[in-house]
């Protein structure tokens, strides 16, 4: 297994000459951030070849260890339309489950949601998007008739007990539509927040999105549903990810996505490509003296493992950087 260098956290911030900004001082920024971790499942649903169920659990299983609060773990979606997610029941089975971490499984219909739950599943996530074009070449169906699916699975998990977060993708722009509107954006996540969702995962899926955009897109979500319920889940397509986070950090958004090593897309989104690298987002938060938690340096491990799997080069700027220390 390839071994990330052992560089602590604090010494790297201050290589960089960067000074920890007390929030207090700025104010704006959330003292603490949760990170979702999406790799096992965003980071590797794209990837053309099988990747070995062990590796997937060895993955997660490093993941744990690095203090993450959630890892989304895979996907309960049929495997003709996404064969690499195929192996969701071992994966969920497989893992080693942390105390205090949490575990969801996206779930795209009730058939899903059950048999995740049959699995041990107990957090899911749903998705729909703010493109009527991106649902129908992603879930095959309509906006409204995706709100119908995720009002059945919202009405068979309150009845187990089962939290459930969403995510509204195209949030900043559309693979097939294009621009999207900030008020579109609003009126879907309002619908899924007033439908039960516990959390909205704001998604600018093709990485298209720059701050002025998050900024306006978030100003019309915010006048509907509380920050506090909001996450942002920025692709890095065009570099703008962690500029993007740190626009939505600043209007108050303490909920962050993203995937170790930069891992990630969608394949019925032309165009994706990886989500922000935690390892990036870690470093940036650090060096602003926000709290995640996170041990980098497992985070480094669990990304060089991964890359190495993949036989693939880390798309996280900070891990590149720390190997050439
Ligand atoms: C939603 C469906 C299932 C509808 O799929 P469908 O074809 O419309 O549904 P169907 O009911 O006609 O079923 C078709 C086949 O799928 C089977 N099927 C039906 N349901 C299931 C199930 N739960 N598990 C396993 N199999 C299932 C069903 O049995 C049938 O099999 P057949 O009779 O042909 O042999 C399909 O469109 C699908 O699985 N889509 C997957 C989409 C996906 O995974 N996209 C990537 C994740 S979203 C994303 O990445 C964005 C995000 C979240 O990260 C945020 C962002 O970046 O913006």
């Amino acid at each position: 297994m390839a071994t990330a260098r052992k560089v602590p956290l604090r010494r790297l911030v201050g290589l960089a000459s960067l000074r920890a900004v007390s929030t207090s001082s700025v104010g704006t920024f959330p003292k603490r951030v949760k990170i979702v971790e999406v790799g096992p499942r965003d980071g590797l649903q794209n990837e053309k070849n099988i990747i070995p169920t062990p590796t997937k659990i060895k993955l997660i299983d490093m993941l744990s260890e690095t203090g993450l609060p959630v890892i989304e773990v895979t996907s309960f979606v049929s495997p003709k339309w996404v064969p690499q997610m195929a192996d969701h029941a071992e994966v969920l089975k497989g893992i080693q489950k942390f105390p205090g971490i949490n575990y969801p499984v996206l779930t795209p219909n009730l058939r899903a949601f059950q048999a995740a739950v049959a699995t041990g599943a107990k957090e899911v996530a749903v998705f729909g998007a703010a493109s009527e074009l991106f649902t129908k070449k992603n879930i095959n169906c309509s906006i409204d008739e995706s709100f119908q699916r995720i009002d059945e699975i919202l009405k068979a998990a309150r009845a187990a007990n089962i939290p459930v977060r969403a995510y509204v993708s195209c949030v900043l722009g559309c693979p097939y539509e294009g621009k999207i509107s900030p008020a579109k954006v609003a009126e879907v996540t309002k619908k899924m927040y007033s439908m039960g969702c516990y959390e909205v995962s704001l998604g600018d899926t093709i990485g298209v999105g720059t701050p002025g955009l998050m900024k306006a897109m978030l100003s019309a979500v915010m006048q509907e549903v509380p920050v506090a319920a909001l996450a942002v889940h920025c692709h890095d397509t065009y570099g703008q990810a962690l500029a993007n986070t740190l626009m939505a950090l600043q209007m108050g958004v303490s909920v962050v996505d993203s995937s170790v090593a930069g891992l990630g897309g969608c394949p019925f989104a032309q165009g994706a490509s990886g989500n922000l690298a935690t390892e990036d987002l870690v470093y940036m938060l650090a060096g602003m003296g926000i709290d995640t938690g996170v041990n980098f340096q497992k985070l480094l491990e669990a990304g060089a493992f991964i890359c190495q799997a993949l036989n693939r080069k880390t798309s996280s700027r900070v891990a590149q950087a720390t190997c050439k220390l």
